[in-house]
């Protein structure tokens, strides 16, 4: 359990009741709070704390009222709800998250195990113990075997190249479909050279993610969404998954960064079915705010980090649904570990696949090209507080060594139900289907 948390971690300062606390460390506060409760373990302290601000005094009031103990023989990575420990607004009022008081606060982290936890606050849901085991672990098994090939993806930041600091693969389900993506799809402005067939074991499995992913979709909408109806240009159609990209982490320093998935293909408000495996790692969120405006709070700053990162528990087996909302305002991450807990099949090693629904009115055939003569990327505002969440198109050779971006941008329309509309004459149809 230790491994998941860095205690060296400093909580916030500022809502901390008593002033004199600010200047503990939080291992001083874990060390009296743990003299006050010595039945309640340290990472739940932890927790607690984080969950009030860092206020000592405000944890050991709430502990006091009396707390279920953290149970010790649950899977790796259980943790009692946060439900029982935070004293938040408007618990039972889900239908819109933005009314709950935040408790992750500018510069902090807060750690979420617990399903009803991760639903509360952030834009996914999970699933754990998703797969029956003898599923799971075989799927691990053939990944692992493949990720024996797997590439890191290199990429241009400024004017260096940068390799991922993970190693991924690309699956799709026809030979037809390699072959499209070979030729006529674009990431980062370059081609893809590897791209796999689907293997038995990703589509064994497709049926009871498709299945789970509709289910949480629906479940999201009815108890989340404003009026209890989709979002608008989210996709009124079921969920059905046609490409998976399965990254590979292998070991505490493999990583992802600070990124949304890039939308040119999934389309706007687009859900994505991922599954870990193997070792446990932590995913991270953080919600986008304009830089020139206020946050929910109010305090808005030049980064747009005005609420502090989560951290979601993936251990093995569990199926997170980054859901319609998250791409467009949230950024999610893997950070590295300060260490990890060997798994029994995977060694130091993480499998992520994540489930996506490629578009077919977004096919690059349909989509604007630039002046370069390659499909745009789809990206989305998120620096002003005017054009906040509108979407266009721009050119992505800026990403490719040695090129820079030409000057097209345009913006982009799209029906009630995410599909493009397009108005000017470049022969692309009028809508596509
Ligand atoms: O490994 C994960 O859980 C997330 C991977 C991810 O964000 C991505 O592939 O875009
Ligand atoms: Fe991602």
């Amino acid at each position: 359990m230790d491994t998941f948390l860095t205690k060296k971690r400093k909580l916030p300062t500022e809502g901390a009741s008593h002033p004199e606390e600010d200047n503990e460390t939080t291992d001083v506060k874990l060390a009296i709070l743990s003299s006050l409760h010595p039945d309640i373990d340290q990472s739940t302290l932890l927790d607690v704390l984080i969950a009030h601000d860092g206020s000592v005094a405000e944890v050991s009031a709430v502990l006091k009222s009396g707390i279920p103990q953290r149970k010790s023989s649950g899977p790796s990575g259980y943790q009692s709800s946060l439900r029982h420990f935070a004293q938040k607004g408007g618990e039972h009022d889900v239908s819109s998250p933005s009314k709950k008081k935040l408790i992750s606060k500018k510069g902090t982290t807060m750690y979420l195990y617990d399903p009803v936890d991760v639903a509360e606050h952030t834009p996914c849901t999970i699933i754990h113990n998703f797969l029956p085991p003898e599923d799971a672990n075989g799927l691990l098994r053939e990944m692992l075997e493949e990720s024996k090939t797997f590439e890191k993806i290199t990429f241009k930041l400024f004017e260096n190249v940068v390799a991922s600091p993970h190693t991924s693969g690309f699956y799709v389900e026809s030979y037809e479909e390699i072959r499209a993506q070979k030729t006529a799809y674009h990431y980062n402005g370059a081609r893809l050279t590897d791209v796999r067939r689907i293997t038995p074991h990703l589509q064994k499995i497709k049926p009871t993610i498709q299945a789970a992913v509709n289910k949480e979709i629906e479940a999201r909408i009815a108890t989340h969404y404003p009026n209890a109806r989709k979002l608008k240009y989210q996709s009124p159609k079921p969920w059905v998954p046609n490409a998976a990209f399965v990254n590979c982490y292998d070991g505490p320093k493999e990583s992802v960064g600070w990124h949304s998935d890039q939308l040119t293909y999934l389309g706007p408000r687009a859900v994505i079915g991922s599954l870990s495996l193997g070792v446990a790692r932590e995913f991270r969120v953080r919600r986008i705010l304009p830089k020139d405006g206020a946050g929910s709070d109010g305090a808005a700053d030049s980064t747009g980090d005005a609420e502090g990162q989560i951290s979601i528990h993936l251990p093995h087996n569990s199926l997170l649904v980054m859901h319609a909302e998250m791409q467009e305002e949230w950024k999610h991450s893997i950070s590295a570990a300060q260490a990890i807990e060997p798994h029994p099949i995977a060694g130091n090693k993480r499998i992520n696949v994540t489930y996506r629904h490629y578009r077919s009115s977004l096919h690059p055939s349909l989509t604007p090209r630039c002046k370069c003569e390659i499909p745009c990327v789809l990206r989305v505002a998120r620096r002003k507080r005017d054009s906040f969440g509108k979407y266009f198109w721009m050119c992505h050779s800026g990403n490719l060594p040695g090129k820079d971006a030409c000057s097209f941008f345009e913006w982009a329309e799209f029906d009630d139900d995410g599909d493009p509309i397009w108005r000017k004459k470049t022969g692309r149809p009028s809508k596509a289907s």
